[in-house]
Order: structure tokens, then sequence, then C-alpha cells
């Protein structure tokens, strides 16, 4: 099995009292007593009724790969207080995880509290050495897959989700982990999309990305644009001016008195913008339309690159705001889309897509609900990636047989089939209901079986 993603997940990425504790019991002979240990946390993160288990996959290749190099063994020898035994450099160099055993929920499932998550046996020394960074791979993957699922419950299913976090996250691996497990948490492979090129890379999550309002104010004028031909969809023939044909939509829209002659002069720099990127992509021409002025410049000349790009047989995606009141710039934009759609005859531009970012997050998300609003998909980054609202899911990782002799007192309720119980909702906190379960599920797998081989079949590919 390939080893973790992040190459700084090594043996050594634990804190130092494992491996001082690793020698006390190495010491005491009792570093191959059977442990088990759980992992489960206590509260549900942003003050909900529900997690998102996620990070196993990262815990079974730290688990697989799990060997000390002889680097690593003469820097723990050099950092143990006092003097390293040779036995214990030997121990060292003997220690993987072919004696562990971990059962877990599988990853992407809904779990509540105090409900083990990953339950880890094996030899107490190496089970403890595996605590800090099994903690570390499930702490903050489960938190930020919550964040996600909860930004979709709240979205709603029909919108399409973009996270753009990467240039907002605590650093790459904070990155690359939010968008692997945003993905997870997003429920709906087709309707989630990520920046990050390099999380595409590794994980194959789909990439959506619109552009910024430095290539807008980067233009001067459409004169600056050298290459003006664009062939029609069809490649049946070629529009040699593109740059015109824009202008001279422009001026229909000015004209146009179904528009009440609302528009005036727009922004040439931005019409450029607009142009040119039409140009380079016709075919997913997608305009960040609030460099300047939503209804007076942006919308007019999204409009214009638009139907220009419709004579010649390419349907445009849609704008996107990132600045201002989103429900009410939304809306005013889909009345114009759908008056042009009128106007000039488009079947389907009123439904021209309206991407909304900026500072997004449950809340806003919540309130354009309220408010009502025509957006289609959210682009969200810092309150998504960083899980702004609550920094950390408190996962422990708690020893509760030692020898098979039980450390915590483990519930002797088993749940009855066929009988009715009272359960609080998963999602609403007030709300309580009646279930009668129909089944009961194991839901702890085996994910490593160790030598001992009992079981595979579960190991994620
Ligand atoms: N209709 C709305 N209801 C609730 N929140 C909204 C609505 N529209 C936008 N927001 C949120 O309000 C905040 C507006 O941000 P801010 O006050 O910084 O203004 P801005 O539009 O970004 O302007 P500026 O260009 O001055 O930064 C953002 O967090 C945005 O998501
Ligand atoms: O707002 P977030 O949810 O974090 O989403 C990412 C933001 O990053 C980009 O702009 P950036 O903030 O870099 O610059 P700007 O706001 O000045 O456009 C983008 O336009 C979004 O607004
Ligand atoms: O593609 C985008 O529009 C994007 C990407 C990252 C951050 N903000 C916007
Ligand atoms: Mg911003």
């Amino acid at each position: 099995m390939d080893g973790p993603t992040n190459p700084m997940v090594t043996p050594l990425l634990t804190d130092l009292y494992q491996f001082t504790m690793a020698y006390a019991y190495w010491k005491a002979g009792k570093h191959n007593d059977r442990a088990v240990f759980d992992l489960y946390f206590r509260k549900n993160p942003f003050g909900g009724e529900f997690t998102v288990f996620a990070g196993l996959e990262e815990c079974i290749k730290l688990i697989a790969n799990f060997k000390l190099t002889e680097e690593e063994i003469s820097f723990i020898c050099e950092t143990l207080p006092g003097s390293c035994e040779e036995g214990f450099v030997k121990y060292l160099r003997n220690i993987d995880c072919s004696d562990v055993e971990v059962y877990a929920i599988s990853e992407g499932t809904v779990v509540f509290p105090k409900v083990p998550l990953l339950r880890v046996e094996g030899p107490v020394a190496v089970v403890q050495l595996l605590e800090t960074p099994v903690l570390n791979l499930v702490n903050f993957a489960s938190l930020v897959a919550t964040n996600a699922a909860r930004h979709r419950l709240v979205a709603g299913k029909s919108k399409m989700l973009l996270e753009f976090g990467l240039r907002r996250a605590q650093g790459p691996d904070g990155a690359i982990s939010a968008s692997k497990y945003c993905y997870i948490g997003g429920f709906d492979a087709t309707r989630w999309f990520s920046n990050n090129v390099a999380a595409g890379r590794l994980f194959g999550i789909p990439l959506r990305g619109t552009h910024s309002h430095a290539f807008v104010s980067s233009f001067m004028s459409p004169d600056e644009i050298l290459e003006r031909s664009l062939h029609r969809s069809d490649g049946s023939s070629t529009c040699e001016d593109f740059v015109s044909l824009v202008q001279s939509w422009l001026s229909k829209i000015q004209w146009a008195k179904a528009l009440g002659n609302t528009v005036g002069e727009t922004n040439q720099s931005e019409l450029a913008a607009f142009t040119s990127y039409a140009l380079a992509f016709p075919n997913n021409f997608l305009a960040l339309v609030d460099t300047y002025d939503v209804m007076r410049s942006g919308v007019p000349n999204f409009c214009a690159v638009a139907l220009a790009l419709n004579d010649l047989g390419y349907k445009s995606v849609g704008i996107r705001l990132d600045s201002g009141d989103l429900a009410y710039l939304s809306g005013e934009a889909r009345k114009i889309f759908q008056i042009i759609e009128k106007e000039f005859g488009l079947p389907g531009f009123g439904k021209t897509s309206i991407t909304a970012s900026n500072d997004l997050n449950e809340e806003t998300l919540d309130a354009l609900n309220k408010q009502g609003h025509e957006v289609d998909c959210y682009g969200i980054g810092t309150y998504l990636v960083t899980c702004y609202a609550q920094a950390a899911l408190g996962c422990v990782f708690k020893l509760v047989e030692i020898n098979n002799q039980p450390r915590i007192k483990l519930s002797e309720d088993v749940s009855k089939v066929g009988e009715r119980i009272l359960c609080r909702h998963p999602f609403n906190e007030s709300k309580r209901a009646y279930v009668v379960p129909q089944r009961v599920e194991e839901l702890l797998k085996c994910y490593w079986p160790g030598k001992s081989g009992k079981s595979s079949e579960y190991i994620p590919s």
C-alpha cells in the first residue's frame, strides 16, 4: 500500500511522550501487553447534531507503512532523556504494525459523540506511538468534512459548490486536506468542485474556477486585443473580428427598449477582459462582473460577449458576483438575462448561471435563502477550509482494555430490533422522534488485520 499522502506523516510525527513511554514500557517488560484503544469525540462540532467521519484511509496508509529508519532511530535515541539501551534500539528496529489490528467505521459515515470511530488493538507501546498521528489525521479531516456537509445542507442539493479555499487555508497540508475532505463531506460529487489543482491531480477531485479582478483590471481597452478571429463552434466558418461583433451587440443592448435604456457606457477595460477570455474559452465563458459596477457595466458587458458568442454557436456559462448584496444583485442580473432571452430570442439565456462568492459561510447562505436569491453556485473559501466556526474537533484516543482487562466501563446496552426507542433528530437539535430499528449493523469493520489476516476485504484501495 502507498504511504500517506503527506510525506511528513512518518512514525516521528508523534508526541515525544509516546517514545518516552515506549522506552519505559520496554524497560518494564510491558511493551507487548495487548492493548485496545478507542478513538471518539465527545461533542458534535459547530453546535450541530452530527459529524462526518473522515481520515481513515490516511491512517491505514500510515499503519501499513509504519517502520522507523536507522536515521530516525538515532534521532530518537539522542533525543530521549538519559541513555538509551542497545536492546531498545533493537526493539525500535523491529517495530511495525503487523501485530496491530484496526477496526473502524467507514470513511464518510455520519457519526455521533462517544461512539468509537476507530479501534486500534495491538502491543501497547506501538499503539501509543500511533495515538498522536491517528488523532492528527482524523481530527481536521472529520471537522472539515462536517463543515462541508453543513454548507451543503444550507445551500441545498441543487446548488453547485466550489471550494475556493487554497489561498486562505492553514498551510499546504491544511489546503490539500481541506480540498479532499470537503469533497468527501459535500455528498454530491457532481455538484462539488475545488479550485486546488494539486488536490485535483492527487485525488481526482473535479476542478473548476473562474477568473480574478486582476485579470479584468489588467486590460485597458478592446484595441489591445490583437488576435480577434474566432471559429464558429461547428467549425463551418470564422468570424474575423469578434471584438467588433461584441461592440455591435453592446450597442444593441444599449438601445434595447426592453431594458428601458438603462445601459449607458460600460467600462472598456472590463469589456476587453471579457472579450479576451471568451476568445480563449468560447465554450466556458464565465465573467467576474463586479470589478467596476455590476448592473451598469459588468452584466451588460457579459451579455454583449455572450450574445456575440451565441452568434457563433457557443453557449456562455455565466457570471460571478464577488461583492455587494448578493441576493439583490443576483435577482437584478436574472431579470436582465430573462429580458435578453425574450428581446433577442435566445432560449435558455434567462437561466444563465450566477455564481456568488465573498466571505460566504453557513449564516450568509441561510440569510440569502431567507431573502430569496437567484444564485446557482457558491464559491466558498475562508470559512469552509479554515473551519472558522470551530477550530478543532476534540477526538480522543483512550485505553479501553489491556490484556483483556477492561479499562473503562463499556455500555451494556444492546439496541433492540423492532422496539420503539426515542432518538434525537440528527440535524435538528430540538426535534425528537420515536424510531423502530429494523436491523442492527456492526459499525466497526476490520480495515487492518495485522498479520492475523482475519479480514482484509475492507481495506480501502
Ligand atoms: N444579501 C445578503 N445577505 C446577507 N449577507 C450578504 C448578502 N450579500 C452579501 N452578504 C455578505 O455580506 C458581506 C459583505 O462584505 P463587505 O461588507 O466587506 O462588502 P463587500 O461587498 O465585499 O464590499 P467591499 O468591496 O467594500 O469589500 C460578505 O460577507 C457577504 O457574503
Ligand atoms: O471570500 P472567501 O470565501 O475566502 O473566498 C475566496 C475569495 O478569494 C477571492 O478573492 P480575494 O479575497 O483573494 O480577493 P478580493 O476579495 O479582494 O477579490 C475570491 O474572489 C473570493 O472572494
Ligand atoms: O476560480 C475562482 O474564481 C477563485 C479561485 C480561488 C479563489 N477565489 C476565486
Ligand atoms: Mg474576498
